[in-house]
This record gives C-alpha cells, sequence and structure tokens, in this order.
C-alpha cells in the first residue's frame, strides 16, 4: 500500500513502517563532525523492514571511528521512536577509498591511495627503541624487494633524519611533497618540516593538521608498506596518529623489564579500545650480546616480551640485543641493517620482516 505525502510516511493504519517513512526520519542524524546527514553523505544503505524489523547498513570513514558507537545509538534511538519499529538491526562497513576521496577531497587518505599496507610502530614508553626498530624493520622489509616508506611522526622528538643522516628539506612540486630517498626507503619526518631546534608545543590541532599534512600532501607514490615511527607512550599524539591513518597495523616495541611492561600494557589497551590491529611485539635490548664465545648479559631482565605475549595472545616476532653496532649506527647514519643486513641481528630483523608479511597474507 502506497502511503500519502505525510512527513514520515508510516502506515499509522496497521502501524506498519516503510522504507520512505525510515529515510525521512533519519534525515536528522548528523555525522558528529561534518554536522550533515549520514544518508545525504551516503553513509546510511540498504534500508530494508520486514514486519517492523528494520536492518540497514552504515558505512563508516573508518572501522575505528571513536564515534561509532554515538552514531549506532543515535540511528536506534531515532528509529526506536517511529510507531511500527520493533528493532534496528546495523550492519557496520566502511565506504571505500573512491567515496572518501568524494567526501574529503583533502582526507589524510588522498596520499595513501597507492600505499597498500600502514605498519605503525609504537611503544608504551620512551626510549625503548622504537625508532631503532621503525627503521630496520623498514629496511628489512625493501631488503625483500618490497617498496617501503617511512614516516616519522614522532612528534616529541623526530629522530629519523638524525638516524637515517639525511640533511636538507624535501622539494615540493605542485604543492606536493617529494619524500627523501635513502637507502631504498621514501622518508618522511616531521622534523623535515619543523624549524630546525625550534620547540614545538604538539597539541590536538597541530597533530591532527602536520599528520594530514604528512599522510596527504605527500606523494608517497606506490607503496607495499608504509612503516610510521609514532610517537611514544599513550598520549594523545600516539592515539590521533594511528587513528588518522586507516587499516593501520600496529607493531609494539618492548624492552624486558617489568617496568616497561605496564606501559605496553596500558598502549596495547588502548590500541585494542579504539580496535586497532597489533601485528606483534618487538623486544628490544634483550640481553647485551658478546663474542661469540660470552654468554648473553640480560642487563634488563628477561622474559618480559614473552609474558606479554601469553597475556595479550599476541606473537612475539623478534628479540634485538643491546648492539654496539646498532647504537653507532643510530649516531652515524648507517643503520644496522646497512651496515651488517646479515649479521645475527641482522637476520632476526629479517625474520621480524618475514613474520609481518606473512600475518598480512
Ligand atoms: N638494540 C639496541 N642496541 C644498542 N643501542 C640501541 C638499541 N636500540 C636502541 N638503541 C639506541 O638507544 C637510543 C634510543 O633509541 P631510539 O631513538 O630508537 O628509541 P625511541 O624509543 O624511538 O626513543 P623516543 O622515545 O625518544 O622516540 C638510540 O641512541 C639508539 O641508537
Amino acid at each position: 500500500m502506497e502511503c500519502g505525502t505525510g512527513s514520515w510516511e508510516i502506515q499509522r493504519n496497521d502501524m506498519a513502517v516503510n522504507e520512505r517513512g525510515i529515510r525521512e526520519a533519519l534525515k536528522v542524524v548528523l555525522d558528529p563532525e561534518l554536522k550533515k546527514s549520514l544518508l545525504d553523505l551516503g553513509m546510511i544503505r540498504d534500508i530494508s523492514v520486514e514486519e517492523g524489523q528494520v536492518s540497514l547498513s552504515l558505512a563508516l570513514t573508518t572501522a575505528k571511528c571513536p564515534r561509532k558507537d554515538d552514531i549506532v545509538d543515535e540511528i536506534k534511538r531515532v528509529l526506536g521512536r517511529l510507531p511500527g519499529v520493533s528493532g534496528v538491526n546495523i550492519k557496520l562497513s566502511t565506504l571505500n577509498r573512491e567515496e572518501l576521496t568524494q567526501l574529503f577531497p583533502k582526507h589524510p587518505l588522498v596520499g595513501l591511495e597507492k600505499v597498500r599496507h600502514v605498519l605503525a610502530v609504537a611503544s608504551g614508553k620512551g626510549g625503548v627503541g622504537k625508532t631503532t626498530i621503525a627503521i630496520n624493520v623498514a629496511l628489512a622489509l625493501a631488503g625483500k624487494g618490497l617498496r617501503i616508506g617511512l614516516l616519522d611522526a614522532d612528534v616529541y622528538g623526530p629522530s629519523v633524519p638524525v638516524m637515517l643522516a639525511i640533511e636538507g628539506s624535501p622539494e615540493e612540486e605542485n604543492k606536493t611533497i617529494i619524500p627523501i630517498e635513502k637507502f631504498g626507503l621514501r622518508v618522511m619526518s616531521l622534523g623535515m618540516i619543523t624549524e630546525k631546534g625550534q620547540p614545538i608545543v604538539w597539541r590536538g590541532p597541530l597533530v591532527s593538521k602536520a599528520i594530514k599534512q604528512l599522510l596527504g600532501e605527500v606523494m608517497w607514490g606506490e607503496l607495499d608498506y608504509l612503516v610510521v615511527d609514532l610517537p611514544p607512550g599513550t598520549g594523545d599524539p600516539s592515539i590521533t596518529i594511528a587513528q588518522s591513518i586507516p587499516n593501520a597495523s600496529i607493531l609494539m616495541v618492548t624492552t624486558p623489564q617489568e617496568v616497561a611492561l605496564a606501559d605496553v600494557r596500558r598502549a596495547i589497551d588502548l590500541f585494542k579500545k579504539f580496535e586497532m590491529g597489533i601485528v606483534g611485539l618487538v623486544e628490544n635490548m634483550s640481553y647485551f650480546s658478546q663474542d661469540s664465545s660470552g654468554k648473553p648479559i640480560a642487563i634488563f631482565g628477561r622474559g618480559g616480551g614473552e609474558k606479554l605475549s601469553r597475556e595479550f595472545g599476541l606473537p612475539l616476532l623478534g628479540k634485538i640485543p643491546i648492539e654496539l653496532e646498532i647504537g653507532k649506527g643510530g649516531d652515524s647514519g648507517i643503520p644496522l641493517m646497512i651496515s651488517s643486513p646479515n649479521s645475527e641481528t641482522g637476520r632476526i630483523f629479517q625474520g621480524i620482516a618475514e613474520k609481518i608479511l606473512s600475518a598480512a597474507r
């Protein structure tokens, strides 16, 4: 039966509700950020009604949308008020890249269009070797013949330019930044777009703006992996950045001692809360490797990585020793995976890269 032209299009006789009525009602549900109707934005689809049961799908900008629950609750609240609606079933999905580009011409995703995977390297606390791991894992992946980018998004102290001895600023072409090529990696760092030696107070909006710039205005081109060095800790910047990157998998770096584990636990809990996938753990500074006859010394204790792995059901992808060459490499700008890719530790990095690749298959 066709309903009249009333605003709700609800067949009040038998209290049945139809798709037009649902659409009319949903007009008031807005995207919390864009302040536009979700229906007009094309984010609500496949509406159907059967015996009062409404089904629809909601296409989000990212599966990790922090306002997801609020949006779902609002849709349920609005539809639940309609006479004849006995239940609302919402299937969640995400907008595809084309749709996102149309909706947000300047969305950070645009710069990532041809990037197949993003691996964000995180740590619970500072100084555990996150950047060292990010660089050497990126190089190990590149050593497998893959096209790799490295984005240093560490707002507290972007150290990639120093650790890779990169001087100078990236070139710009048609308002697009060209990453600097080093050791076969396409590299961009917050340190390259800020005044040298100028301290910056990175507040939320500034972080978002800088990250959007690094993702959206950098010509990453075709990449198999973009490795992102996140800021340490569980503060706003690391979460904001991790969340701005769609479908990033997290690689957690820890050291073996108990005091570091507490921070890593907090970080893992937080990433899980935001439904971010964690590909695994790397334990850095696991032991001090002496010469071939000497026993390794567990300077920072033992077993931290294994403990976390068991607790969270996450794979421990590798244990990196404390090594003079790694420390020196950080200062000289020649990382271990360039100076000694086939050393014992080089092979551990290769193993980590292989495990990351097989997890993505
Ligand atoms: N396995 C290792 N063996 C020897 N030195 C290491 C090792 N891992 C890291 N380092 C050294 O420790 C210092 C800190 O490492 P790095 O900058 O990678 O840590 P980070 O966690 O990224 O620090 P931040 O929190 O400041 O970002 C560097 O000088 C680096 O060369």
